[in-house]
């Protein structure tokens, strides 16, 4: 990675559409959230997978808890959601949706519509504070909630798709993909989806979810978070395969996130060449947040440089990139 790379990469402007709020937060920012909280005793190795470091999946959910313990006031959650979308727009972002799950926390009064208030306020305050970014918020269904959670968090989107200013545009399905079963959560996201929210949904992130995935894909969602197994070669079927491919529903690819959590061996055997390969529309995901720590940055989920070295090594992507990139340049009018 040479310095003009570096370069190359943040000024390029991207998109990101699959960041966890809470999955997104820097070591700047983790900092001050340890200090705010002394008693909790946390320290930073807690609360993200280091640089080298891998961890199981066990592990990496672990990592939230600990990160949703010094993340339960309004204030806590309008810091985190206004530096994160500050450092996506540094880092070159000009779209970003943020997705994150609404939580209640008794002993600081924090409610599910506050959570939700707070951060659509901080998207509010970026934009009156003219940050150059564009950013739409997904409400996120944690899976391990079960059934009657699902729908309570559809009924909450709903509103807010009705009330926020067009902010509200969708809905997640994630959590500990392990727990739970989707057909538990179809009647919500039935309802979601006749009401007009967008449904972004993590599939097949570990292996042998075929009829899960199934059931899933019937609904149709408009995107796939990971989608790790659908294909034959790794466990999955050509029949999810074709599903995606006739619906033609686009895959948040997460390369470093799938790494570091070990449901994939290494970024060479990343189903992103998969899909590459079949010209299916996809996109790489929780990106170019290019912290000097690389490999660290965000709490979890991030791309390291030897991901993206990876990515734009395919078919001469960053020489063809490079040369559209220094054609528009001298266009850009800011
Ligand atoms: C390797 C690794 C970290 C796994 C990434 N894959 C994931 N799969 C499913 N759900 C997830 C994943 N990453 C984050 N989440 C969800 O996002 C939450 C954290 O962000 P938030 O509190 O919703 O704002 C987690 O509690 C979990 O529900």
């Amino acid at each position: 990675m040479d310095e003009n790379d570096d370069v190359f990469y943040r000024e390029l402007p991207k998109v990101e559409l699959h960041a966890h709020l809470n999955g997104s937060v820097s070591f700047q920012t983790m900092e001050k959230l340890i200090k705010r909280k002394p008693h909790l005793n946390i320290e930073h190795h807690m609360t993200a997978i280091e640089k080298g470091q891998q961890r199981t999946l066990n592990e990496c959910f672990q990592v939230f808890k600990v990160i949703h313990q010094l993340v339960d006031t309004e204030e806590d959650i309008l810091m985190v959601a206004t530096d994160v979308i500050k450092e996506f727009a540094a880092d070159g972002v000009k779209y970003l949706e943020l997705r994150s799950t609404p939580r209640e926390e008794t002993k600081t009064g924090l409610t599910k519509k506050s959570y939700v208030d707070t951060i659509i306020k901080a998207i509010q305050q970026c934009k009156e504070e003219e940050v150059d970014i564009d950013v739409r918020f997904l409400v996120a269904i944690d899976r391990r909630n079960g059934t009657e959670v699902a729908m309570e968090t559809v009924k909450l989107a709903e509103e807010y798709m009705l009330s926020a200013d067009g902010l509200v545009v969708g809905l997640d399905l994630s959590g500990d993909p392990r727990v739970g079963h989707g057909k538990d959560m179809l009647p919500a996201l039935q309802r979601a989806r006749n009401s007009g929210l967008k449904l972004s949904l993590h599939l097949s992130e570990v292996p042998s979810q075929l009829e899960e995935s199934e059931l899933l894909l019937n609904l149709p969602p408009d995107r796939i978070g990971h989608g790790t197994f659908l294909h034959p070669d790794v466990g999955g079927s050509q029949s999810l395969v074709d599903k995606v491919v006739k619906n033609n529903i686009p895959l948040e690819l997460c390369l470093t996130s799938n790494v570091k959590g070990q449901t994939v061996p290494c970024y060479s055997k990343h189903h992103f060449k998969y899909w590459y390969q079949l010209g299916h529309p996809s996109v790489i995901c929780v990106s170019f947040q290019l912290f000097e720590t690389a490999e660290m940055t965000r709490a979890v989920g991030t791309l390291s440089w030897q991901a993206i070295d990876f990515i734009f090594a395919a078919d001469g992507i960053k020489q063809q990139l490079k040369h559209k990139w220094a054609q528009l340049q001298p266009h850009v009018l800011k």
